[in-house]
């Protein structure tokens, strides 16, 4: 069998007080542009999961987050053409600052039960049932 790359990435659904979710769209040029994810992104060699999520979320929104603030939801496994995606997926409800577009990105906050109204990432389609049970 031929070897894949295991590609281990971490997202966060943020969570507002009406039980919306924060999902950005990709920017042209980069994969999978115009789709509509969750932020995060891939560990630096060294890196705790949760200092990744921190890290990107004020780099990508302009947020802070504590770590005692994310919770566990659930997980993407899905084959890309090139590499293996593992992806935990997080959920934060409590942060500091004001969530702002840092890098040109489009943000919305969508209902659990609208996300499929977004064109997402093939990872990422299994993971909405789960927003729907925690949020609908
Ligand atoms: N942050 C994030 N990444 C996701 C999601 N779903 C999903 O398939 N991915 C994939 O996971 C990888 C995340 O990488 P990244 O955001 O740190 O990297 P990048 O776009 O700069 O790198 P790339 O252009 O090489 O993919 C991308 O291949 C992206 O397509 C998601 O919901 N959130």
């Amino acid at each position: 069998m031929a070897n894949i790359k295991l590609t281990l990435v971490v997202a966060c659904a943020l969570i507002d007080a009406d039980k919306r979710v924060l999902i950005a769209q990709r920017p042209q040029g980069k994969s999978l542009a115009g789709l509509w994810e969750f932020p995060g992104g891939k560990l630096e060699p060294g890196e705790r999961p949760e200092a990744t999520l921190i890290r990107e979320l004020h780099e990508e929104i302009g947020i802070v987050v504590n770590e005692a603030c994310l919770a566990p939801l659930t997980f993407a496994s899905h084959t890309y053409d090139d590499f293996h995606l593992l992806m935990p997926l997080y959920i934060c409800r409590r942060w500091e600052g004001e969530v702002a577009a840092r890098e040109g990105q489009k943000l919305a906050w969508v209902r659990a039960n609208k996300l499929r109204d977004y064109k997402m990432p093939p990872a990422d389609i299994p993971l909405i049932p789960h927003l729907i049970d925690l949020l609908m």
